[in-house]
């Protein structure tokens, strides 16, 4: 993705969008700002009608008002901006392109991207553009992905498993693929993540609506205090003009989170697009923020996952030759890498099989359910190779017998980490292959992190229990479950969920994409398969399953930066307050002057002062905003503690310090 920072263009289009916002159709759906909008208008009207001699004040009112309400909407607007930047990038990718449409008598036929429909099939030469959405039903190629994805390097699709899905606007840089096309005109990957970060779709979270209806009512409670004081004033025989009303009716609302709010959630979507992850919703990436659990596989995300066989293990009377060769046939036609890494060690060893063998045999295909994989060989023979306990059971309900030796030298390889797979034929159990697998490195280090976050993690694994348990305590998971089904994931996510937690996974596989439904954020891989992505609401478009740990912090520190502002908008409205009410009751009563504890130049330089803080306290805090507050891992509670010292306190104190010196320059012309 195309890493667009915020250049001279996106600030001037801000700037053009920013008095656009003004509209009050627009306006409207910010009702804070909406409030100040009305204000602008009466101060506006009572420059020309109103009281001449106040008309200097009554300007400087109507002006900062207007002011405050370009602040606000810049904003919304810059942080609107660099999205709008990406999707113009992606639209450019988004090119018109011709297909070679496979007919059904077999003959191509050349129609434009355009016209490709869901079921159509394509085929895809070397060099051409992948006109639509789509999976590899023949052939493999290597594929150049940078346009959407940023990385340069080409990746391997090919049909079958995990990796046939492939994306319209990447291109085929090698060989040649046939493609059956997923997505209807419009609908496409690229199409929603144009649609997404541009924020064309984007709508208020759950969260942005409860905060949202607090501050309105907030605004409402001030309003009628504002409107009512008049008549307390007119009891004690004096009134307040309209105009200082409205200046403190402005600063008293919360405009400062109120102008804020919905930059920053835009800017953390931003971020976590900036961080090559695309979110569905903003909704998906505050439940980051409150993720209790995280779900993750073993293999290719706390390992390497490039699970290869490095050893054959005989067992009983039989030799690593027989072991192999079995091993070898089993394997002939399974496309996982642990079954070509068995051929690819075959060949490394220089052992030879009967190849022959295979022919015309009936290909059983590896799966997460049976944890099994083979051939039916046409003599009648089965030969299988899987998970130790599988084969122990299937080999037992053929009336065969396990070998003595089988269990324990299972056990040694699942011990040091690595996982092993039984070799049978019928009745007769030959040895093992011996799988390795690594952790990845700082693996540690980041469960730590999640641990101080008060984050839960699950290893779950097909995997023996044994291995588990290493692999577990190596990277030091929480939690783990061995020998786990695909449906046993969605089992852990509602069971979690059952006790009221919200649990994120990663997924890649057609497998996974009901566990990445059911979970509160789904983050799938862009090199999965096409029903992970839909059932997912993120998808990562390097394919990092780690990253979901950094999807939660993002989210964290969106829900944080918004409190923090939150309470460093409302706490400063202590000293505002100090600021104003002395100075409206100093314009009648000049005996009042002891309340004027701020020691501000005049009343009207008073209440101007604090207008004018209110104003710019906007712009002063985007950039915190776009960026969010500083993040370190900690629990909930010592983060709200801290929070509370700094933008709460900070929240006070400020505007003291900003009003008053504000004041020594106001005050030099009123
Ligand atoms: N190609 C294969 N043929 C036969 N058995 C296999 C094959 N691949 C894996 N297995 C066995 O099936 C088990 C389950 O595999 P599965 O891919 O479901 O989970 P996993 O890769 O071990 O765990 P994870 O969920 O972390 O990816 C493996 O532990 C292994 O024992
Ligand atoms: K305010
Ligand atoms: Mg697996």
């Amino acid at each position: 993705m195309n890493k667009t920072m915020m250049n001279k263009e996106i600030v001037n289009q801000a700037i053009k969008e920013s008095f656009i916002k003004l509209d009050p159709r627009i306006m409207i759906k910010n009702p804070i700002m909406f409030v100040v909008e009305i204000g602008f208008v009466i101060t506006l009207l009572l420059t020309f009608l109103g009281d001449q001699t106040q008309v200097a004040f009554n300007i400087a009112v109507t002006m900062i008002l207007f002011i405050t309400l370009l602040f606000a909407n810049f904003a919304e607007a810059i942080a609107e901006g660099r999205g709008k930047a990406q999707a113009d990038s992606l639209k450019k990718t988004k090119k018109e392109v011709y297909a070679n449409l496979v007919l059904e008598n077999g003959k191509n036929k050349r129609v434009s991207s355009a016209d490709l429909r869901k079921g159509d099939i394509v085929v895809v030469k070397q060099g051409e553009m992948i006109p639509g959405d789509g999976e590899v039903i023949q052939g493999l190629a290597s594929v150049d992905e940078s346009a959407i994805t940023g990385e340069s390097a080409p990746v391997i699709k090919e049909a079958g498993g995990d990796f046939n899905s492939v994306t319209g606007g990447t291109r085929v840089v090698s060989d040649e693929i046939k493609v059956r096309i997923t997505a209807d005109p419009g609908e496409s990957f690229l199409d929603r993540m144009i649609s997404l970060v541009e924020g064309a779709k984007r709508q208020k979270t759950p969260n942005e609506i409860a905060l949202s209806t607090v501050l309105t009512s907030l605004t409402l409670v001030f309003m009628i205090v504002v409107v009512t004081l008049p008549f307390f004033t007119k009891y004690l025989g004096f009134d307040i003009p309209v105009p200082v009303l409205i200046a403190l009716l402005v600063c008293l609302i919360p405009t400062t989170i109120g102008g804020l709010l919905s930059a920053i959630g835009i800017a953390g979507m931003d971020r976590v697009t900036r961080f090559n992850v695309i979110a569905m919703s903003g909704k998906a990436v505050e439940a980051a923020g409150d993720i209790n659990t995280i779900i993750l596989d073993k293999t290719g995300t706390i390992t390497f996952g490039n699970r290869m066989a490095s050893e054959f293990v005989p067992v009983g009377f039989e030799t690593k030759k027989t072991v192999g060769e079995w091993a070898a046939i089993s394997s002939l036609k399974d496309d996982t890498p642990e079954g070509k890494s068995v051929l690819e060690l075959m060949r490394k060893e220089r052992l030879p099989f009967n190849e022959s063998l295979g022919e015309e045999g009936e290909f059983i295909e590896f799966k997460a359910e049976t944890r099994m994989s083979g051939i039916d060989l046409k003599d009648g023979r089965e030969v299988r190779k899987g998970a130790v306990d599988a084969i122990k059971k299937w080999v037992l309900a053929s009336g065969g017998e396990v070998p003595h030796d089988l269990e324990e030298k299972g056990n040694r390889i699942a011990s040091e980490g690595g996982t092993p797979l039984a070799v049978a034929v019928d009745q007769h159990i030959y040895g093992l292959i011996y799988l390795k697998d690594t952790v990845k490195p700082g693996m540690k280090e980041r469960f730590d992190q999640l641990r101080k976050m008060g984050i839960k993690t699950i290893m779950c694994t097909g995997d023996n229990p044994l291995t588990a348990k290493t692999i577990a305590n190596e990277a030091g998971v929480d939690d783990f479950i061995a020998e786990s089904k695909p449906e046993d994931k969605i089992a852990v996510i509602k069971r979690e969920q059952a006790e009221g937690k919200l649990v994120a996974m990663t997924g890649d596989g057609t497998n996974d994409a009901p566990a990445l439904a059911q979970a509160d954020v789904g983050l799938a891989m862009n090199s999965g398969t096409t029903a992970a992505k839909e059932a997912a609401n993120m998808v990562d478009l390097d394919s990092d399953p780690t990253k979901i740990i950094e999807v939660v912090s993002i989210g964290k520190q969106l829900l944080m930066t918004r409190g923090a502002l939150t309470t460093f908008s409302i706490a400063n409205d202590i000293a505002k307050y100090f600021a104003i009410i002395p100075a409206m009751f100093m314009l009648a009563i000049p005996e009042m002057e002891v309340l004027n504890v701020m020691k501000l130049g005049s009343p009207m330089s008073a209440i101007l002062s604090a207008l004018i803080f209110n104003a710019v306290i906007i712009p002063l805090l985007i950039p915190l905003a776009m960026r969010g507050v500083a993040y370190k891992p900690m629990s909930s509670n010592a983060l709200l503690k801290r929070n509370l010292l700094i933008y709460g306190f900070g929240g006070v104190i400020v505007p003291f310090i900003g009003i008053k010196l504000i004041d020594l320059i106001v005050h030099l012309f009123v």
